[in-house]
């Protein structure tokens, strides 16, 4: 066994990557992937557990595929086996998991027999490819990528807004089936906005986005750090994945543009709000920008209600509604940034305000920030499998 091989999470989350990574706090967020090369003693783990799923990871050496492990192993998912897999290039790499070394599997069309759950984050074809051929074999899909949210008969989850949605889906049942995790901006804007959508009602919401890189995998995360250093040192930057200089500056987000002028990941935050508030009358427009910030979006988002809601009270709604925390000091000017979410489960709201260009109190802002790869990914999908069980 290739026992000094470095674990594929160590290389992303490295001393020299943590602070600009995890955040400049001190989180315990990724820690408990128990996965140091140095590790000799095998951990026995409370959720390796013989009457447990068996689950296999998709695009495990990815940054959602290595905050799903993060993610299963601090909520002591249990599972009976667990597979990683990815591409050819990964095959043979080494994982440690909650104190076992784990060889990663190219994933192929035999990867699903016997599995129970599955987690893609491999991106959207191989979703496509995989992701049918595994509910034929019986799994449940929990899918990542774009490729079915908009699907009919495909449910689109976030567990804290409509849980309902995929009440017919269970690993009991032994039948296969597939959920769609929504794009991270939309679970991130839908958890703050839902408390005051089932109050008062959205009729129309403005959402502008100021995305991290982390929503466009681990190499946008690494050319981010590594064009800040060159910037510093005079160099050119280096790029390779936006084709632009990111460090020092801000972009519109890198999804295709369309015909209306919207680009994909703008239409996104409207189509998938719609579906998941099952309410097609919805009026959502976004702007989304790409920003130099390593693992949490930002979103200033102004709503227009039908019923009226006051600032006061849209605070207490947001206090009490889970997942949420509400980061709203305007005598210390202290709101939520993306930093301090960094690595945390919650999403933070701040900048609660009555908006003065709209009549009476029936138009709100409030200014909301939340992990992408957590809450905007891995996180929202292990919440989805834990309700399969
Ligand atoms: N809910 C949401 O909004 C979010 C969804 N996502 C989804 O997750 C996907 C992955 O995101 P992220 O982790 O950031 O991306 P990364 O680029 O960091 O990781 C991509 C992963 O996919 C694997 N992969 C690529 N090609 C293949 C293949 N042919 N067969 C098997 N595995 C393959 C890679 O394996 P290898 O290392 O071997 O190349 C790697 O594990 C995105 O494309 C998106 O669809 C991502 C972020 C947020
Ligand atoms: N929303 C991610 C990109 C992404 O992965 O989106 P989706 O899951 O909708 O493909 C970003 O920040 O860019």
């Amino acid at each position: 066994m290739a026992s000094h091989v470095r674990p594929v999470s160590t290389q992303l989350y490295s001393a020299n990557h943590s602070r600009l990574l995890r955040g400049g706090y001190d989180f315990s967020g990724t820690a408990s992937v128990k996965c140091s090369p140095h590790q000799k003693r095998r951990v026995i783990s409370m959720s390796h557990n013989e009457h447990g799923p068996s689950v296999a990871v998709v695009g495990v050496t990815g940054a959602v595929g290595q905050e799903f492990l993060s993610v299963l192993s601090e909520r002591n998912f249990p599972y009976r086996s667990m597979k990683l897999l990815a591409s050819k290039r990964s095959a043979g790499k080494h994982i440690t998991f909650e104190g076992e070394e784990m060889v990663v599997e190219e994933l192929t069309e035999n990867s699903f027999h016997g599995i129970d759950i599955a987690l893609f984050s491999a991106g959207g074809s191989i979703s496509k490819k995989f992701g049918p051929l595994a509910v034929d074999q019986g799994t449940i899909v929990v899918d990542n990528s774009s490729a079915f949210r908009m699907d009919e008969g495909i449910p689109l989850v976030i567990p804290e807004v409509n849980l309902n949605a995929m009440d017919h889906i269970k690993v009991n049942n032994k039948k296969g089936g597939l959920i769609a995790n929504p794009n991270c901006s939309t679970i991130i804007c839908l958890m703050a906005v839902t408390p005051l959508h089932r109050h008062s009602r959205v009729k129309r919401m403005v959402v502008s986005t100021y995305q991290a890189a982390s929503g466009a995998g681990a190499a946008a995360m690494a050319e981010l750090e590594q064009q800040t250093r060159e910037v510093l040192d005079g160099k050119p930057p280096t790029c390779n994945i936006f084709k632009r200089q990111y460090a020092f500056n801000l972009f519109s987000h890198n999804s295709s543009l369309m015909e209306n002028g919207y680009n994909e990941e703008e239409m996104k935050l409207v189509k998938e709000t719609r579906k998941i508030w099952n309410d097609p009358a919805v009026k959502v427009t976004a702007t989304c920008i790409r920003v130099p910030v390593m693992r949490a979006h930002a979103e200033s988002i102004n709503l227009e209600f039908e019923e009226p809601l006051d600032e006061d009270s849209a605070r207490e709604l947001l206090r009490k509604a889970a997942g949420v925390v509400v980061v709203d000091d305007r005598q210390a000017n202290n709101f939520p940034t993306p930093l301090e979410v960094s690595n945390r489960d919650d999403v933070a709201v701040g900048r609660v305000r009555r908006d003065i260009s709209q009549e009476g109190n029936k138009g709100l802002d409030i200014f909301v920030c939340g992990d992408q790869i957590r809450k905007g990914a891995a996180l929202n999908a292990v919440q989805i499998a834990e309700k399969l069980l």
